[in-house]
């Protein structure tokens, strides 16, 4: 592990009665890195992020966060030392405008108390806060416009907004491209990229379109192990992940691509 690393795992295992969910999942993520874990279903992806999130102890292993063994520490716990995740739809206030949304996160996440934001000095710090939040990730220009007026996509955006208002160190994204339609993906890949590099990104992603845009490394999954980590293009390269994804019935396309993934 590098002075750079953020995340490692060390040998995590988690069983489900005899299923071996994780087989001893060692992976280390560097500091601004963007990395996607892939793999078929039931491969093992969201028991890792789970575990990465805090939501399930590992059966073995360790879990480290910046030097800090955070095996067993709680999700909230994780969320102070800076592990964010997305905002689901459902905590976003629909009737309140893009920036008091952003204005509520923060709050959530300062020692700010609600009532204190009665206080014009302490609303008018954290409204310059989402001011500089929203021009930063280029969402100004729907800064008053209530959430409920937003399309999907554009409430997915605001989602992603929220969960790195206060710049955490890691940022965990389930599926941003889950239920999205073919025109709104754009939309959520654009704020992926402007997430700042101060955090690190780890995502499960189905949508291989949006993990090659997005991310320097992959790490795919197979049966709860390791199978390859590598850049977009080793890993589309990779004749034993394409086996995977075929379920051992690997033709190389025509064209090259990968039919399955649509590489
Ligand atoms: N709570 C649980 N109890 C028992 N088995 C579980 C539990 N959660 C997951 N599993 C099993 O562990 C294995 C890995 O599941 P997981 O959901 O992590 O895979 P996945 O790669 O995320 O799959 P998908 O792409 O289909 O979401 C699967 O065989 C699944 O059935």
């Amino acid at each position: 592990m590098g002075e750079a690393t953020v995340l490692s795992l060390h040998n995590v295992s988690k069983r489900f009665g005899e299923l071996r969910a994780l087989d001893e999942v060692s992976l280390n993520v560097e500091f601004g890195e963007r990395r996607a874990i892939i793999g078929p279903n039931g491969a093992g992806k969201s028991t890792l992020f789970n575990v990465i999130a805090g939501e399930l102890r590992p059966s073995a292993g360790k879990v480290v966060f910046q030097g800090r063994d955070i095996t067993n520490l709680p999700t909230h716990q994780r969320a102070i030392i800076g592990i964010g995740r997305t905002f689901q739809a459902t905590t976003l206030f629909p009737k309140l405008t893009v920036i008091e949304n952003v204005i509520l996160a923060l709050q959530a996440m300062s020692r700010v108390r609600l009532q204190c934001l009665r206080h014009r000095a302490h609303y008018r710090e954290l409204e310059e806060q989402a001011e500089k939040s929203l021009t930063e990730i280029g969402l100004v220009s729907k800064a008053h416009v209530p959430v409920g007026h937003l399309s999907y996509g554009e409430q997915r955006q605001i989602e992603v907004l929220l969960s790195i208002v206060h710049r955490p160190k890691l940022l965990l994204l389930d599926e941003p491209a889950a239920g999205l339609s073919p025109g709104d993906v754009p939309l959520v890949l654009d704020i992926l990229r402007r997430v700042p590099r101060e955090t690190t990104i780890i995502l499960v992603e189905h949508d291989m379109n949006v993990v090659f845009e997005l991310v320097d490394y992959i790490t795919v999954l197979h049966h709860g192990k390791v199978v390859a980590t590598g850049t977009p293009q080793e890993i589309r390269e990779n004749d034993y992940v394409q086996e995977i994804y075929l379920g051992g019935r690997y033709e190389p396309a025509a064209s090259g691509r990968c039919p399955h993934l649509l590489w």
